[in-house]
């Protein structure tokens, strides 16, 4: 078999502040292969941005560090590579899409110079074949009279349109993975479907990988092929998108399914606190909140990713999954979940997270 175009082993990423080290990523691993679409999932402050922002370090170090793991990125080690090599991989493998498309875009030049300009430094062309181009990669966008919008301001496009145009410069750079995190949280609901919708095209047509940031399992459901769920620096489980949907194997993914909207009885709300990322709790992360929670969940580390359902590729770190314990347990609450109707709405979302205002 072909090497995943990224593979993310160990992966520890900690920042140092006044109130200790934040245990933001800390022993993370997962993998994305050619042309598909993996989606980080979890509560706010999962790590899932640290964990994306630490594969071409653009988190501010200090106080970020990268104090463990490997990030194998078509056969190179990244976490290994100079400043340099590393802003070469941004600029032209793998692109960066964020929330807030107004971080991205430059004030001060029209749309159509900052796209000539992400065009030229991937391509020897002409000013007027980049022109060409960038008007043509507007037009894919789905922006409305390209030609003419090419040479107006950021100011003068709206959030989702804006958020079209840097998708367009990151497509500019034609990379072989998008990162895009929470990249539709603010928009408004119509606007965040076409946008998927748009991300999903352009997957299909260029056989690119998208590493896709959400806390919305609605979202997953619109965009994933695979999906990774992860909480307090850890991944509690991950696999295809079906059968992490169909048969959750951890009953934190399962209290997440249960908060979706049109799953279970009612919207539900997991109970109890998030943990405190400078000293978040022993044994599983998840314990002080998991209803099947028994003794061995309490001490010593995350239990390790175990096979569900005797399936290599659907993973949970959950102690039910290792020879000693009785998964039937935690899989009939998931069975009596999944007896429920199960119309997805992303209509609605779901969380707790924050989704107004700021990058992230
Ligand atoms: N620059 C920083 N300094 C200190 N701590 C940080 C920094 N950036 C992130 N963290 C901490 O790392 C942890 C993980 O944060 P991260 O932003 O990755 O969460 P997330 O899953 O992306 O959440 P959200 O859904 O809110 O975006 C949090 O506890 C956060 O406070
Ligand atoms: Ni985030």
């Amino acid at each position: 078999m072909n090497e995943p175009l990224l593979s993310v082993n160990d992966l520890r990423t900690h920042f140092e502040t006044s109130d200790g080290t934040v245990l933001a990523v800390d022993g993370v691993s997962f993998a994305v292969e050619r042309g598909e679409t993996v989606c980080l999932v979890g509560e706010s402050g999962s790590g899932k941005t640290v964990a994306c922002e630490s594969i071409t370090k653009l988190l501010p170090m200090p106080p970020g560090k990268l104090v463990g793991g490997r990030i194998d990125f078509d056969g190179r080690d990244l976490t290994d590579c100079s400043p340099g090599q590393l802003s070469d991989v941004r600029g032209k493998r793998i692109a960066h899409v964020f929330q807030n498309p107004q971080g991205a875009l430059d004030p001060v030049y029209s749309v159509g110079a900052q796209l000539v300009e992400a065009i030229r430094l991937h391509r020897d062309v002409s000013k007027r074949a980049a022109r060409e181009r960038g008007i043509e990669l507007l037009d894919r966008v789905g922006i409305p009279e390209a030609a003419v919008r090419f040479d107006e301001y950021p100011h003068e496009f709206s959030g989702g349109m804006k958020q079209r145009v840097v998708i367009a410069m990151a497509l500019a750079a034609e990379p072989d993975l998008l990162i895009a995190d929470e990249p539709t949280t603010a928009l408004d609901v119509t606007t965040q479907a076409s946008i998927l919708d748009l991300l999903n095209d352009i997957k299909a047509e260029r056989d690119m990988a998208i590493l896709f940031v959400t806390h919305d399992l609605g979202v997953v459901a619109e965009m994933a092929d695979r999906v990774v769920v992860m909480y307090a620096g850890k991944v509690m489980e991950r696999g295809d998108v079906h059968d992490v949907f169909e048969t959750p194997a951890h009953p934190y993914t399962q209290a997440l399914l249960r908060c979706l909207p049109g799953r279970g009885e009612r919207r539900e709300t997991i109970g109890g606190g998030f943990p405190n990322p400078t000293d978040p709790p022993t044994g599983c992360r998840f314990h002080p909140r998991c209803p099947h929670a028994v003794e061995d969940c309490i001490g010593g580390e995350q239990p390790a990713l175990e096979p569900a359902n005797n399936n290599e590729t659907h993973r949970a770190a959950c102690v039910f999954y290792d020879e000693d314990h009785d998964t039937e347990v935690v899989q009939e609450s998931a069975a009596d979940r999944a007896a429920q109707p199960s119309e997805q709405s992303k209509q609605q979302t779901d969380g707790g997270h924050a989704t107004e205002g700021g990058n992230r």
